[in-house]
């Protein structure tokens, strides 16, 4: 929808525009736009079904800027599982079962991989060397490519030790802190990330490098909500007048550059950004100089610099990636987990029974355990399933040249949402969507829900971290199902506090809204064996400080 900075400036502009125009290209100018109309209306009607939509602004009016993925979902379920709406001057495809995702995103993905224009997140704010926003070409390549040897499936399981490691230390802050459970959910995915990065853990989310990327993704992350098709997602307060605005009419890019007031906020993050991308590298440097840096994904890259043809700036950027990518999703994850479990202790019961069996009470559960796991693992695959946090599928892709499916025809230069959301709640593909059932995928014969990879989205752009994050997701639920029962926290009027199921927050990432639980260790060994995993611990931790 339009705000009312957007509005103002939109009429502004047209006003200002119109004066210009001399009285002898106005019937040039209302002939083009009939033109644009008449085009639109005729592309339209062979378009998938959809709303009808206003003329110039399409069905903005229509999409709700808090929890825009429910509204989809509502219109795939009434037009089928190929919607098209428009946003502006911007064709949007919404996908809305994992069969339409997969035939356009996957058996095309050589067309349908690119990725929309981020004039404020992608151009101004970095210079188009933030990977996730580039569209299909080299520069994306290369990146991908730097990221894929660091964390492709056999290298994923390199890390495996510090993930083991860090869901000690995470054990052992439930146990001794339980009602900051969520902070230490968070602690334990930014430190992997740190650490699989720069080779440099965390003990706090407080420090610095946490805060300082965090900030860094924010404002990107604003900036891409805002551009992901116009004013989609838009989710965080903005601070830019008006900034919305060059998305919708990148032409106002080619104003002199002193009257772009919507540059300034974001070119000054952006040398903030290079100092601190560029400080994190250096140190990297300087430790492997020394001989001090664990094998991270930075000291790779920096050692295959001449290989993969990436400028010292273009490796800073690079390998923040797991930053952006990897913390809120794996953390957020882990939420909706115990979100879960309070809600279906059944299920939490049958999880235990099967550790209990495979590992006993003397030692805990570790990557060795996976194969003897099933449950376990459907487990896993089902809290990525009830509640993606990819609500709308990440980023969204672009489609690079026209195409058609089942007769419809889809315009070049479309967005298209994989709206996660809605295709992991298809009744047809998940029965009885609303419940929390790990045996769906235990009962399964279909190869697609075996090795479920539907939450990390499609293609060519398939998320690059998702072994890393199973990884972390395996060893931190096995753990903590092995260690506590995760119980509802008892308020002042002696009753459980069961929370909303729904209460997620608005976002590029949505996860549940903060809520307490009680954590109660299922039997005096299982705290002896902490405490002694613990101390073991933090000798071989130093490596990664
Ligand atoms: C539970 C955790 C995670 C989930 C659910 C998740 C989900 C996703 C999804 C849905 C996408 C969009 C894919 C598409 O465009 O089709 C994505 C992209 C991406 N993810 Fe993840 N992710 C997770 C963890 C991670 C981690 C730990 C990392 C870091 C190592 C990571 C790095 C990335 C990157 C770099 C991309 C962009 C890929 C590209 O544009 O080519 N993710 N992820």
């Amino acid at each position: 929808m339009l705000n009312g900075s957007e509005m103002i400036s939109s009429v502004a502009i047209f006003a200002a525009t119109a004066f210009r125009v001399s009285a002898n290209a106005a019937p040039f100018v209302l002939a083009l736009l009939t033109f644009v109309l008449v085009k639109q209306h005729v592309q339209r009607r062979r378009m998938p079904p959809g709303p009808r939509g206003l003329p110039f602004i399409g069905n903005k009016h229509q999409v709700p800027s808090i929890k825009p993925w429910r509204q989809f979902a509502e219109w795939n379920k009434h037009y089928g599982p190929v919607v098209s709406l428009y946003l502006g001057s911007t064709p949007v495809i919404v996908l809305g079962t994992a069969q339409a995702a997969w035939d356009l995103l996957e058996k095309r993905s050589d067309i349908y991989s690119s990725r929309p224009r981020f004039v404020v997140a992608g151009e101004i704010l970095s210079d188009n060397k933030r990977g996730l926003m580039l569209p299909n070409g080299e520069p994306w390549r290369r990146w991908r490519k730097v990221l894929h040897t660091g964390f492709h499936s056999r290298r994923a399981d390199t890390y495996n030790e510090i993930q083991s490691l860090e869901s000690t230390v995470l054990l052992h802050q439930l146990l001794t802190e339980p009602k900051n459970w969520e902070r230490h959910i968070q602690r334990f995915a930014a430190s992997v990330a740190t650490s699989v990065t720069y080779g440099r853990r965390v003990e706090s989310v407080d420090e610095w490098i946490v805060k300082e990327n965090m900030a860094a993704m924010d404002s990107s992350s604003e900036s891409t909500s805002i551009a992901s098709g116009g004013t989609v997602l838009t989710t965080l307060p903005l601070s830019i007048p008006g900034k919305h605005l060059v998305e919708s009419w990148p032409w106002l890019m080619k104003l002199p550059r002193s009257m772009q007031w919507f540059r300034r906020e974001p070119e000054d993050r952006r040398q903030r950004d290079i100092r601190l991308l560029t400080h994190l590298v250096d140190d990297v440097k300087k430790r492997m100089a020394d001989g001090t840096s664990p094998d991270c994904l930075t000291s790779q890259t920096v050692t295959n610099q001449s290989k993969n043809g990436m400028s010292d700036l273009e490796i800073a950027y690079a390998v923040s990636s797991p930053f952006g990518a990897g913390i809120e999703t794996t953390s957020g994850t882990l939420c909706v987990f115990f979100l879960a479990m309070l809600h279906f202790p059944e299920v939490m019961k049958k999880a235990q029974d099967e550790l209990d069996k495979v590992v006993g009470p003397d030692r805990l559960p570790g990557f060795e355990d996976r194969d003897r796991l099933p449950y376990l693992h459907a487990l896993m695959n089902e809290t990525l399933r009830w509640r993606p946090i990819a609500v709308l599928g990440g980023t969204p892709h672009a489609v690079i040249a026209d195409d058609e499916y089942n007769g419809m025809y889809i315009p070049k230069g479309s967005t298209v949402f994989g709206n996660l959301a809605g295709i992991m709640h298809d009744p047809v593909m998940f029965p009885s969507p609303d419940d929390f059932r790990p045996e769906r995928f235990l009962e399964t014969t279909d190869p697609r829900l075996q090795d479920f990879d539907l939450p990390f989205g499609f293609g060519r752009r398939i998320c690059v971290g998702m072994h890393l994050a199973k990884n972390s997701l395996f060893i931190t639920m096995s753990r903590i199902l092995w260690a506590f029962d995760i119980l509802p926290a008892i308020g002042g009027d002696g009753r459980p506090i069961l929370p909303d199921p729904w209460n997620f927050t608005n976002g590029f990432n949505s996860k549940p809204v903060s809520f307490p639980c009680a954590l109660k260790c299922r039997s005096p060994k299982v705290i002896e064996c902490i405490e002694r995993e613990w101390d073991a611990a933090k000798e071989r931790l130093g490596r990664w400080q």
